[in-house]
């Protein structure tokens, strides 16, 4: 479905013009390249650049970034919209190295921060200098070694047990369950309890608006006029306000708790000291407590949607392929009678190569942030080049590179774990090749977690059940800032013998 139509594309239409010619007069794009222009994609209009593109939906542009890198290859190329600064598109691995290793050259910029203020606020997503610095630091003590073995064999372990309860119900009704939803519901129990202490669910009003909210500030990458667009879209600032009031309550909660006696916190068991950690860290580095809420939900966001999104998207590609199915039964099979047994601790990234090599194909086929874009803090050149004015958009699509076949090869658009293992272990990628978990300083904190959360959770379900699509045809993602799955993941579930 295209972002806008009929009439209103008429009057957005002409607006734009407007707004171009005025543009046109004023300023003149200056990134070169070898003192040349810099190519653009095939299909770029005088005027309106690339502006109309960027009105379709979101899948569709993932088609066109992967065209435009099988037409330039690792060529930096310029993309122009109306009302926005000049900007390039990277494939090359080598800029992207550059970036990630010069941060400071290389904000998140007016141009993002403008977009996401609603949703982000003052959160880590947005923050840069020392708000950015508090930030990770109190994530960086939630995410400490010895939590996360909290996490995993504790809190993990026992949300896991709910959830196969919860599919044995249905393998036993015959009943159609959406695993998009299962997996949205874990992560929300699992990340509510530890980093929060409160118990969320993936129904909640607050995650309902919040997938709203997410979808449309989406859009407003897209459309060029979403600042006037989006005042005339009631739901959205109600899901706003919806979301502003819940991370009030999750302040108020940790503060309330941090006043319950101290010597409590001695009796508890091993979750329950862990229990509320990442709140209990951001309250102790950061006084204002409006920065704390917005970085509570930021967190919230980037650690329970992807993860429970990529797991989806996962489990879509393994029901697609029954020979990786067989080879992950064979993994299981073999560390169950290496241990003697099923135990919480036994499937671990380290352990389990090949379950973790099918994770991360699904990630690379399916990243759960698809676009990342940075704004040119003070004027710089690239590692090919490209002279890039302060203040110009450079934009890297995660999605193409993940598809590009000079670095993955001719079979890069086939979902093959194997292209991870070498001599029966793992080998990583760096970042800049693989950029799903993005890089350098601002590298995923949660990194480590999605991958143990993940290799878990698909070694429990994969032990106990096989699963089948309960509809025919591909499945595609919905507008959003992450990947959700557009109708979820409807399977049918049953027991295996
Ligand atoms: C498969 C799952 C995940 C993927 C693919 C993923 C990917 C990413 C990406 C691409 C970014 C950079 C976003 C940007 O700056 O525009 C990011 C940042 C971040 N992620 Fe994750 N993430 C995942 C899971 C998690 C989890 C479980 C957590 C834990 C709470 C987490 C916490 C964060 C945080 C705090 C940041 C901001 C880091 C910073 O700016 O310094 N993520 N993640």
């Amino acid at each position: 479905m295209a972002l806008i139509d009929g009439p209103v594309l008429l009057i957005l239409g002409t607006l734009l013009v407007t707004i171009i010619l005025v543009k046109s007069l004023l300023f003149s794009p200056t990134i070169k390249r070898n003192g040349q222009s810099l190519r653009k994609p095939p299909d770029t209009l005088p005027l309106l650049g690339n502006g109309i593109r960027f009105l379709q939906a979101r899948q569709t542009l993932f088609h066109w970034f992967t065209s435009c890198e099988k037409t330039f290859g690792y060529e930096t190329f310029a993309i122009s919209v109306p009302t926005l600064p000049p900007g390039v598109v990277i494939n090359d691995p080598r800029n992207l190295e550059f970036v990630f290793k010069n941060e400071s050259l290389f904000g998140k910029g007016e141009f993002f921060k403008s977009r996401s203020w609603d949703l982000f606020g003052y959160g880590i997503i947005n923050a840069d200098g020392n708000l950015w610095k508090a930030q990770r630091k109190a994530g960086l003590a939630f995410l400490n070694t010895s939590n996360l073995k909290v996490l995993n064999d504790v809190a993990l372990a026992q949300y896991l047990d709910q959830t196969v309860e919860l599919l044995l119900g249905k393998s036993e009704d015959g009943n159609v369950v959406d695993l998009q939803d299962v997996f949205h519901e874990l992560t929300s129990l699992l990340m509510g309890k530890m980093a929060y202490n409160m118990e969320m669910h993936t129904k909640d009003d607050f995650t309902v608006g919040f997938d709203y909210a997410s979808g449309v500030t989406a859009e407003r990458f897209q459309n060029p006029l979403w600042f006037i667009t989006d005042q005339f879209r009631r739901p959205f600032w109600k899901a706003i306000r919806a979301i502003r009031i819940f991370g009030d309550e999750i302040v108020a909660k940790a503060q309330s708790d941090k006043s319950e006696k101290a010597a409590s916190a001695l009796e508890k068991d091993r979750m329950g000291q862990m229990s509320g950690s990442l709140i209990k860290s951001l309250l102790d580095s950061i006084p204002d407590t409006e920065i704390v809420a917005d970085a509570a939900l930021n967190y919230l966001s980037a650690g329970r949607d992807t993860t429970a999104q990529a797991l989806t998207w996962t489990f879509y590609l393994v029901m697609r392929h029954q020979g990786v199915r067989d080879e992950i039964q064979r993994e299981i099979e073999r560390l169950i009678a290496q241990h003697g047994g099923f135990g919480p601790s036994l499937f671990a990234p380290a352990t389990s190569p090949y379950i973790l090599a099918v994770f991360t194909e699904a990630l690379r086929l399916y990243p759960p942030v698809p676009f990342e874009i940075k704004q040119a803090v003070a004027s710089t050149t690239l590692p090919d080049g490209t002279y890039l004015p302060k203040g110009s958009v450079l934009v890297w699509c995660t999605w193409a590179m993940n598809r590009s076949h000079i670095t993955w090869g001719a079979d890069a658009e086939e979902f093959r774990p194997d292209r991870w293992i070498v001599d029966g272990k793992f080998v990583a990628k760096s970042a800049h090749e693989f950029p799903v978990f993005n890089g350098g300083q601002r590298l995923c904190l949660g990194k480590k977690m999605a991958e143990a959360v993940a290799v878990k959770t698909m070694a429990a379900l994969f032990w106990m059940f096989s699963f089948s699509p309960a509809t025919a045809g591909e499945r595609s993602s919905k507008s959003s800032l992450t990947l959700p799955m557009e109708g979820g993941l409807p399977v049918r579930v049953q027991t295996r013998t």
